[in-house]
């Protein structure tokens, strides 16, 4: 696999709105790669699950779709980047979704010498993500997968991770991918789509 940066491995984001289909195309490519997906909504619900101090401080925060703190949501992706697993690459999913939380990523991978390889962006039609997120409320009984915290989700993402977006944008990384399909339809969508930015996985 090709890299820009002086470290071995692929570096990648996945964004896109709530119900784009992060979660199952990321699994895919930490797979193809060879790289764990790390999660920030994941390791939140884990958190709050396992009734830890960091769980019981963002419980309200997460189940009325709000924002996590910067200053917590970015001490747990530094730690999580920190441990052996993330040395040889990565990809963060539903990180960074702030103007602050983008720049902390800059200083973990500066203090590193490491850089980002390209930003998945994963587009869907507003109508059609809550419909795809009422079916996984129903089977998995996600507390901020009503209605009400859905359209509030959708909210906070246009203001503020769209903007992330954009910026990510400006330095070239981002590839756009239709999030709509089968999963293995934009499966293939997505490895084109960075095989296309020179991120493959070598023969
Ligand atoms: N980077 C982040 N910054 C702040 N809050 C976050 C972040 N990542 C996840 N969260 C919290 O966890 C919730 C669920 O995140 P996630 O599972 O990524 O949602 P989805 O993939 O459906 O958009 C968010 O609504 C938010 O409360
Ligand atoms: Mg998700």
């Amino acid at each position: 696999m090709t890299s820009p940066s002086e470290q071995p491995g692929v570096r990648l984001l996945i964004v896109g709105p709530p119900g784009a289909g992060k979660g199952t195309q990321a699994a895919v490519i930490a797979t193809t790669f060879g790289i764990p997906a790390i999660s920030t909504g994941d390791i939140f619900r884990q958190n709050i699950k396992d009734g830890t101090e960091l769980g019981k401080q963002i419980d309200a925060i997460v189940s009325t779709g709000g924002y996590v703190p910067d200053s917590l949501t970015n001490a747990i992706v530094a730690d999580r980047l920190g441990q052996a697993d993330a040395a040889n690459g990565f990809l963060l999913d539903g990180y960074p979704r702030t103007a602050d939380q983008v720049a902390e990523l800059d200083r973990i991978l500066a203090a590193s010498g490491t850089a980002l390889d390209g930003v998945v962006q994963l587009t869907a039609d507003r109508d059609e993500v809550v419909t795809r997120l009422l079916k996984r409320a129903a089977e998995q009984g996600r507390v901020d997968d009503t209605e009400e915290v859905i359209r509030h989700r959708q909210d906070v993402y246009h203001e503020q991770t769209e903007p992330v977006i954009e910026a990510y944008r400006e330095r070239g990384l981002v590839v756009s991918v239709d999030g709509l399909g089968t999963i293995d339809d934009v499966s293939a969508r997505v490895l084109d789509a960075l095989a296309s930015r020179g991120v493959a996985v070598s023969a």
